[in-house]
């Protein structure tokens, strides 16, 4: 069956998972061809809180309006529900031209099916980037104008990078990065009636401008270096009627995916510290173990405020109170690691006075959705101008692991350059296994925040947790709660495994004990 049926792909998933925000221009290449589809993203570090699995890397080569967009779209359709997916398109690299190239651009006269009319070392870094689990901010190039715009779209936390290019095999550098290799091959009457069609409808351009330009330019770019990259590839696919080879292809990198699957969270919690006094009670001594957990001094407000919370009696009113009035107490200490320079002011009765200033560049707040949401509000409480983003983790129902759901950053830290001086506050309510916190502080590593930069505030953690195997892996991370608890129990629940009720599904979680009880419920239910 022919399936070159000039539909604009009805069904891609065009905004399955905002990672980031996407420019709101539907004239750009960028947004067009920016497919994020995201199921989660599992660990992508070992224990020891480095990455050791990179982004798997997909090139697509072929002619102009071959279908390697098209290609790319059915491969993320294929793979259904599997880690984020981004594709990343090489026109988006198009360099910045002078006012006199657009103009001969505007007339049919530039030639941009030359391998020098893309900016291939920035693709590269792009996909080094992406490859390696760091953020990257892709340029955004405009058809109609011919131009590079000012905006960037920032795109992070992808398992999976697919990126398409006439001359996406070309360089030996490119072609080195990817773990698989796609040819698309299309007959060239289909590929100039598909251009024809795209280039009026979506490039603002004329049929004879689109012809003037495909015979002097497009035609014999292909021939002399977009089709002899095809003996790179590592599978050819027909520009249609190629349902066989996307299955083929997703099959593979699904067995790809699997093989680089790593069980993390059982690790995080099999690594507990042995010897260790009994798992009874409420601790206040861990400090010292912990040189980097800063335990609110156990004052009996303090410990009035918990018996308050752990209390199961506590109406939703009062727990709410005490748990913004915690959030406060919490967030002040936190400030206090902050680091603060002199600063002399005269007083209204004309004295200079010596005080000190708050001397620490950007300072933003990260909330764990959705159970680091009072903390956020302590924040603003304590620091009115701070930054805030928010990541979403949840566990993924068949495995256990963690996923990466959702990524929200401000730009303080989306900004690699602004990130090595931004103090960062990870906000979530209590560690557990620490899979979450250990997946929250990575995601700011990635994007340069600096690891003695990050603190994490939260109303309590469990002892015999993963908090041994994050203290290991992120040694400068300093940690700041009100109360640490003994017990970290295993539990099996079941919930209703459909929408009707009628399958049941057993699930594992892990419960601090004492505890209070899940906070986020508690405070929002
Ligand atoms: N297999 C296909 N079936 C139907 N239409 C297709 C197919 N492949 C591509 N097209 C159409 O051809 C045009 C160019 O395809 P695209 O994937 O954007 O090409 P490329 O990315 O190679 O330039 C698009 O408008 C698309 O609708
Ligand atoms: N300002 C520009 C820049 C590029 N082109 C053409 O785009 C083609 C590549 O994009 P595909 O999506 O078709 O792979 C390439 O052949 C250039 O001629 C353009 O027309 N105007």
């Amino acid at each position: 069956m022919n399936d070159d049926s000039g539909d604009e792909y009805p069904d891609a998933p065009l905004d399955g998972g905002n990672f980031g925000s996407l420019p709101t221009s539907t004239t750009i290449q960028a947004l067009k061809n920016t497919v994020l589809k995201s199921h989660g993203r599992p660990p992508w570090y070992g224990e020891d809180g480095q990455p050791i699995s990179d982004a798997f890397l997909i090139g697509i080569a072929g002619g102009s309006a071959s279908g390697k967009t098209h290609v790319a779209r059915q491969i993320v359709q294929s793979l259904g529900s599997i880690p984020t997916v981004v594709i990343l398109s090489q026109d988006s690299f198009y360099k910045r031209h002078t006012p006199e190239e657009v103009a001969l651009a505007m007339d049919n006269k530039y030639d941009f099916d030359h391998p020098s009319a893309l900016d291939m070392p920035m693709f590269a870094q792009c996909l080094m980037d992406l490859k390696k689990c760091r953020q990257t901010n892709v340029p955004v190039y405009s058809f109609t104008e011919h131009q590079r715009l000012d905006e960037t779209q920032y795109l992070y936390g992808a398992a999976i990078v697919i990126a398409e290019g006439i001359m996406a095999l070309q360089d030996p550098a490119l072609r080195a990065l990817y773990d698989l290799k796609i040819f698309v091959q299309c007959d060239s009457d289909l590929m100039l009636a598909r251009r024809i069609r795209r280039d009026v409808k979506e490039r603002g351009r004329s049929v004879d401008g689109i012809l003037d330009q495909y015979l002097r330019y497009v035609k014999p770019a292909y021939d002399n270096f977009v089709f002899p990259t095809s003996r790179y590839a590592d599978i050819i696919v027909p520009g249609s009627d190629n349902h066989v080879a996307i299955e083929l292809i997703s099959t593979h990198i699904r067995r790809q995916l699997h093989e680089r699957a790593r069980r993390f969270r059982p690790k995080m919690v099999s690594r507990r510290p042995t010897g260790l006094s009994p798992p009874s009670t409420v601790m206040s001594n861990v400090s010292d173990r912990h040189p980097n957990l800063i335990l609110l001094p156990q004052t009996p407000q303090l410990q009035g405020i918990y018996t308050i919370l752990r209390d199961e009696t506590t109406s939703k009113q009062d727990f709410i109170f005490f748990v913004d009035r915690l959030a406060t107490l919490l967030i002040e200490a936190a400030v206090e690691l902050l680091p603060f320079r002199p600063k002399s002011v005269e007083t209204p009765c004309g004295v200079e006075t010596p005080g000190k200033e708050l001397d620490a560049g950007n300072v933003c707040g990260v909330t764990i959705l959705r159970s680091g949401g009072p903390l956020e509000r302590g924040l603003q409480r304590v620091i009115n101008d701070a930054l805030l983003g928010s990541l979403l983790v949840q566990t993924d129902s068949a495995t256990a692991e963690p996923l990466l759901l959702h990524v929200m950053l401000p730009v303080c830290i989306r900004d690699r350059a602004q990130a090595k001086d931004t103090w960062a506050f990870l906000l979530d309510a209590q560690i557990g296994t620490a899979a979450s916190a250990f997946m929250a502080i990575r995601v700011l590593l990635d994007h340069g925040v600096r690891q003695d930069h990050i603190v994490f505030i939260t109303f309590l953690v469990a002892r015999d947790g993963g908090i041994s195997t994050l203290r290991r892996a992120f040694p400068e991370v300093r940690i700041v709660t009100g109360a640490v608890d003994a017990n970290l129990r295993e539990l099996w629940i079941e919930e209703p495994a459909n929408e009707s009720d009628t399958l049941v599904r057993r699930r594992k979680v892990w419960v601090i004990e004492p505890g209070m009880g899940q906070i986020g419920d508690r405070y929002y239910l």
